[in-house]
């Protein structure tokens, strides 16, 4: 684990998270998905939306595959989660263990709802709730990994000056930790490559005339999945909340 293999990891979930944002708007916002009373209007004795019963009926098929066995996957319902079935498979264990949990699913949950997928999908109902949840579990999973690696960034970083670190976290003073790991250059690139990415990925292929590059000066150009909300959500709650993880991270790394 360096930094330069951090980075390159936190690359790749990007492209990850911009093709499901892609697949999910594709998909009309389809709000009866995410309404309790929607199923329980159905008599069956649900209290949860589909959303939540695809997530935590799907987590729990992956648990019982061994997904959760990676660190670097954590599941949205924790307590719903049966024993995996899978044979122990021998993971790496960068993290430090009394601090390898951290995580701040409930938080990115509420953010992909409630901010995200308002901005996300086109007004409308088409019906198709399972393919609309479907492709919400792929874009809270992705955003899952991408955020909670905060663990591992932080990790890194700690090893690189530890004695720094160790004086903030024995003080539990959280400011200063913030800003000693944050790199605002580094987050600058991240969220133009990521803006970049929305108009690569989600361009409109056709056969006539070049590669649209979107900076050409066609108004016309358009994309899949507004590449400027990507540059918000990274901005506003992507790399927020990556470093609040590596903050919790740091605060359990003496213990
Ligand atoms: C990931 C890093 O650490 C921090 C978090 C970042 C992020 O969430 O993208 C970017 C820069 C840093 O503020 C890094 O330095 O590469």
């Amino acid at each position: 684990l360096s930094l330069d293999t951090v980075r390159e990891f936190l690359t790749r979930e990007e492209d990850t998270v911009v093709f499901g944002l892609i697949e999910r708007a594709k998909h009309p916002r389809n709000t009866p998905a995410y309404d309790p009373g929607y199923l329980a209007g159905g008599g069956h004795g649900h209290d949860a939306s589909f959303a939540e019963m695809f997530v935590r009926e799907s987590e729990a098929v992956q648990a019982k595959e061994g997904r959760y066995q990676s660190l670097q996957e954590i599941p949205f319902f924790p307590f719903r989660v049966p024993f995996t079935l899978a044979p122990p498979y021998n993971f790496t264990t960068e993290l430090y263990s009394a601090a390898a949990l951290v995580n701040v699913n409930d938080a990115i949950w509420s953010m992909y709802f409630n901010e995200l997928l308002p901005l996300l999908a086109k007004n409308g109902d088409d019906g198709n709730y399972a393919a609309t949840v479907s492709s919400d579990l792929v874009c809270l999973q992705a955003l899952s990994r991408r955020i909670n690696y905060g663990r591992y960034v932080a990790e890194v970083k700690f090893i690189g000056d530890q004695q720094n670190y160790t004086t903030l976290i024995r003080n539990k003073d959280t400011d200063a930790l913030m800003k000693l790991l944050t790199s605002e250059a580094q987050e600058d690139v991240v969220k133009r490559r990521v803006q970049k990415k929305a108009m690569v990925f989600g361009q409109n292929v056709t056969l006539d005339g070049p590669v649209e590059t979107g900076n050409s000066n066609s108004s016309q150009t358009s994309f899949k999945v507004d590449p400027s909300l990507v540059y918000k959500l990274y901005d506003k709650w992507v790399i927020p909340l990556t470093k609040q993880v590596e903050v919790e991270y740091l605060l359990h790394r003496l213990d």
